[in-house]
């Protein structure tokens, strides 16, 4: 539905539809703003089933300091844009978030986001799943680099606006088990001109195993 709608509007092919249910979809990179007409999407930060009990007792945790607390819940969608202008890619190609691109809950990344502006915090609670494995049992070091730049990525977004990951830098401490459920915590600690300097550590979900330590660069773009 999603995907024949959007063909439809991208090639300008008038379509006739219910106004509650036009949703904006906006990119984060500048000059490129679309709108889709799609069913209310799915906001994928919210519990499902494959969730285990420590990622529910942390979301809860954070949700409740969703209330006067400083923090507010993050929605996740599972597509970003569709084309972007002078870009090679045929708008009509269906594309995904590359975290959110598995059909069925618990297989790959499982995640929800948590933003604190005062703290310029962005905190993802993460589940990796059994298609995330790289050494046995355990989370490809890639998939961890991807979760970090994520939630890095999105706190710079949430604070300065459209960025681009220009340097990633990670300490593989210890490695994360996976269905296992960590916290990702990143920060941006200081803004010059168009560089924004961020850190971001993952631990486990009781605190006491560091896993990585990482800082990312990122480059503001619509200066
Ligand atoms: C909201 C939720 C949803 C949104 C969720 C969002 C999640 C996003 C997470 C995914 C993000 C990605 O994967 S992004 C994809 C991976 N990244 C990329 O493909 C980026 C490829 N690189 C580039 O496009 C470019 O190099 C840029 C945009 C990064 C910078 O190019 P530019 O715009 O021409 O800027 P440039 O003049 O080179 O640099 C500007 C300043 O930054 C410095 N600088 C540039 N690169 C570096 C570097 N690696 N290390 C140190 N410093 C650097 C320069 O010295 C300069 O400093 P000074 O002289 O001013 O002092």
């Amino acid at each position: 539905m999603l995907r024949n709608c959007a063909r439809l509007l991208l090639r300008g092919t008038a379509l006739s539809v219910r106004p509650q249910a036009v949703h904006s979809v906006r990119c984060s990179f500048p000059g490129i703003t679309r709108t889709f007409a799609e069913e209310q999407p799915r906001d994928y930060g919210f519990p499902n089933a494959t969730w285990n009990s420590n990622m529910m007792g942390l979301y809860q945790t954070y949700l409740a300091q969703c209330n006067g607390g400083g923090w507010r819940k993050i929605p996740s969608y599972n597509t970003t844009v569709h084309h972007i202008a002078g870009d090679p890619l045929d708008p009509a190609r269906e594309t995904r978030l590359f975290t959110r691109n598995l059909d069925q809950d618990g297989d790959g990344f499982e995640y929800c986001m948590f933003y604190n502006k005062a703290e310029r915090r962005m905190v993802c609670l993460f589940q990796p799943g059994p298609y995330l494995e790289g050494p046995p049992g355990y989370t490809h070091g890639g998939c961890i680099a991807t979760i970090i730049d994520s939630t890095a990525g999105a706190g710079a977004v949430y604070l300065c606006g459209s960025v681009m990951t220009a340097n990633l830098n990670i300490n593989y401490k210890n490695p994360i088990r996976l269905g296992s459920t960590v916290i990702v915590d990143s920060k941006v600690e200081k803004i010059e001109n168009r560089k924004v300097y961020t850190t971001c550590h993952i631990r486990s979900h009781d605190d006491t195993v560091l896993h990585t330590e990482s800082t990312v660069l990122f480059i503001k773009l619509n200066v």
